[in-house]
């Protein structure tokens, strides 16, 4: 679902954001707000600080400056946000079924005796119908597939039915094929529950098609905004203060760094819908290594 006027109250408004861990700044001038039922894609390479914008949104990690306004108060309350981190490998032989792990996110932080009666196996059942999980509800998940296991995390973060979703790259470890399937199950959840979704990558490829806007970190900085305003040559170049060429061809992007650019960076291939021209198209400068 695209914002409307009416439904255009930022769910998630940052402001000046800067953070440091361990005495070294990680985050430094992030700006950024999320609309009800947006799907915005949180994009940069090893360490940029994806991680940290996100638990610095859950509240986890207090920033040395700036604002982080959930629903128009400041700092998260228990409920509002549900999160997905990055991968956690679950033993196989973790005695929880499916369904046990998805009411952990109803009355997992709940200290004590928790009344788990009809109505909130409804809602478990309710939350493992929406990510389309409900055949392997009652098989152990640390059993299930890594697709499976995904579906499940994800159930588990929208059971309380939160208004924002944060998923810490949950494409990471999936096969292409699986990977298009939660992309189209999270852009599913997002327009049946006008859900606000922040989904980090460090490739961007299969996110294209759902993306509302995006949001690129590099040099502890950020640029926001539509993809085909921040993922370009100029604007890239300038976040990252170094020259870097965004490509397009065959209606995908990659993006370069020229030589001396940050090594190990990965190339963002593009695939969207927004542009499928079948020549080679090249946005300035020459390409020497790749992002
Ligand atoms: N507790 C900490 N103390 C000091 N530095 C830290 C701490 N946690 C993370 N960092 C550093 O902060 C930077 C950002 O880390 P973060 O995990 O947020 O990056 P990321 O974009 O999520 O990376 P990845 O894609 O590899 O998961 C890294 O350089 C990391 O080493």
């Amino acid at each position: 679902m695209k914002p409307t006027d009416d439904t255009n109250r930022p769910l998630l408004n940052i402001s000046g954001l800067r953070v440091s861990l361990g005495g070294r700044s990680i985050l430094n001038g992030i700006d950024l707000n999320v609309a009800r039922g947006e799907f915005v894609g949180l994009i940069g390479s090893n360490g940029a600080g994806k991680t940290t914008l996100l638990k610095t949104i859950l509240g986890d990690i207090t920033p040395l400056e700036g604002s982080v306004d959930v629903l128009g108060h400041k700092g998260t309350r228990t409920g509002e946000i549900g999160y997905v981190p990055q991968k956690i490998a679950l033993d196989p032989d973790l005695p929880l079924l499916a369904k046990d792990f998805v009411a952990l996110g109803l009355d997992g932080h709940r200290l004590g005796v928790s009344l788990r009666g009809r109505h909130f196996w409804e809602r478990v059942e309710h939350a493992l119908e929406g990510v389309g999980a409900l055949e392997y509800a009652d098989r152990p998940v640390g059993r299930l597939s890594g697709g499976q296991q995904q579906r499940i995390m994800i159930a588990a973060a929208i059971v309380a039915d939160p208004a924002l979703l944060l998923l810490d790259e949950p494409l990471a470890n999936l096969d292409p094929a699986n990977s298009a399937d939660i992309v189209v199950l999270l852009d599913h959840i997002r327009n049946a529950n006008g859900i606000g979704i922040i989904l980090s990558a460090h490739d961007i490829n299969p996110l294209l098609g759902v993306l509302d806007r995006v949001v690129y970190l590099a040099q502890g900085r950020s640029a926001f905004g539509r993809t085909d305003e921040v993922i370009r040559t100029d604007a890239l170049s300038d976040l990252y203060q170094h020259p870097i060429t965004v490509l397009r061809t065959q209606g995908r992007i990659v993006v370069l760094a020229d030589e001396g650019g940050e090594p190990g960076h990965h190339a963002a291939e593009y695939s969207g819908a927004e542009n499928s021209e079948s020549a080679e198209t090249q946005e300035g400068g020459s390409p020497d290594g790749r992002l």
